[in-house]
C-alpha cells in the first residue's frame, strides 16, 4: 500500500442515528490516515469553531421549532466550512468530520418532518458545491441504537426521541444515500466493533487510501 499523499484533499464525514457507533471509529481512522501520510483534521457538526459550538450548545439543549433548528445548524455550518474545513482542504489536509449537511436532511427533514426543498436551498446557499468525498454511514436498528445509548449516556433533546423519530431519521439517511450512491458507504453497524471497523478497512483499501 503506498503512502497517501500529504497534499491530498480529503473530506470524510460519518453519519448514522445517536449511538450508531461514530464515535467509536473516527479516532483509528484518523490514525489510519496519518500514518498513510496525510495531514488529519477532526471536526464535527453542530459545532467545529468557537461560534458554531456556541449555537450546538442551543441546538442541543434548547427548545425551538425545526426552522429555527435547521437555521442555526446551517449558520454554524457557514462558519465552519469558512473557519476549518474549507481552509484544511485548501492546503491538503483531510477533514475528518462527525456529521455534516447529511445530518439536517435526516434529522430536521426525515425527523422534523421539514421541506426538503428548503434544506436543499439552504445547502445551496451555505456550501454551494461543496459536498465530502465520502461519508461512511453506520447504519442500524434505531431499537439497538437506543439499548446502547441508554447504556452509555445521559441523552440531549435528539436523544430524548422516540423510536419512531429515529426511524424517520435513518429512512432519512437511506434516501440521502439513494441520491448520492458514489459518495455514499453503507456501514452495517449492527456488527461488533471489530467488524465494524473492519468494514471501514476495506472501504478505505478499496480506494487506495
Ligand atoms: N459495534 C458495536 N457494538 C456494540 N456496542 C457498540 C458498537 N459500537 C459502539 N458501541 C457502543 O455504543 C455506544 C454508542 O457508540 P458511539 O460511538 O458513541 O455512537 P455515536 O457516536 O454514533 O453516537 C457506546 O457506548 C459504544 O461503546
Ligand atoms: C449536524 C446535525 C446534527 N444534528 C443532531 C444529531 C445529533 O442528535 C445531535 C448532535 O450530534 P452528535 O455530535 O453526534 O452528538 P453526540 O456527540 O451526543 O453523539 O445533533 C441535527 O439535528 N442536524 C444536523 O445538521
Amino acid at each position: 500500500m503506498s503512502p497517501v499523499a500529504p497534499t491530498t484533499a480529503r473530506f470524510i464525514s460519518f453519519e448514522g442515528i445517536d449511538g450508531a457507533g461514530k464515535s467509536t471509529h473516527i479516532e483509528a481512522l484518523g490514525e489510519r490516515l496519518r500514518q498513510r501520510g496525510a495531514d488529519v483534521v477532526h471536526t464535527r457538526e453542530p459545532g467545529g469553531t468557537e461560534l458554531a459550538e456556541s449555537l450546538r450548545e442551543l441546538i442541543l439543549h434548547r427548545s425551538m421549532d425545526s426552522l429555527t433548528e435547521a437555521l442555526l445548524v446551517f449558520a454554524g455550518r457557514r462558519d465552519h466550512l469558512q473557519r476549518v474545513i474549507e481552509p484544511a482542504l485548501a492546503t491538503g489536509k483531510t477533514v475528518l468530520c462527525d456529521r455534516f449537511t447529511d445530518a439536517s436532511f435526516a434529522y430536521q427533514g426525515g425527523g422534523r418532518g421539514m421541506d426538503l426543498a428548503v434544506l436543499g436551498t439552504l445547502e445551496h446557499w451555505v456550501q454551494g458545491t461543496r459536498q465530502p468525498d465520502l461519508t461512511l454511514w453506520f447504519d442500524l436498528d434505531p431499537a439497538i441504537a437506543a439499548q446502547r445509548r441508554a447504556a452509555a449516556r445521559e441523552a440531549d433533546r435528539f436523544e430524548q426521541q422516540d423510536l419512531e423519530f429515529f426511524t424517520r431519521v435513518r429512512a432519512g439517511y437511506a434516501a440521502r444515500a439513494a441520491s448520492a450512491p458514489q459518495r455514499f458507504a453503507r456501514i452495517d453497524a449492527g456488527l461488533s466493533v471489530p467488524e465494524v471497523a473492519a468494514q471501514i478497512h476495506e472501504l478505505l483499501e478499496a480506494r487506495g487510501w
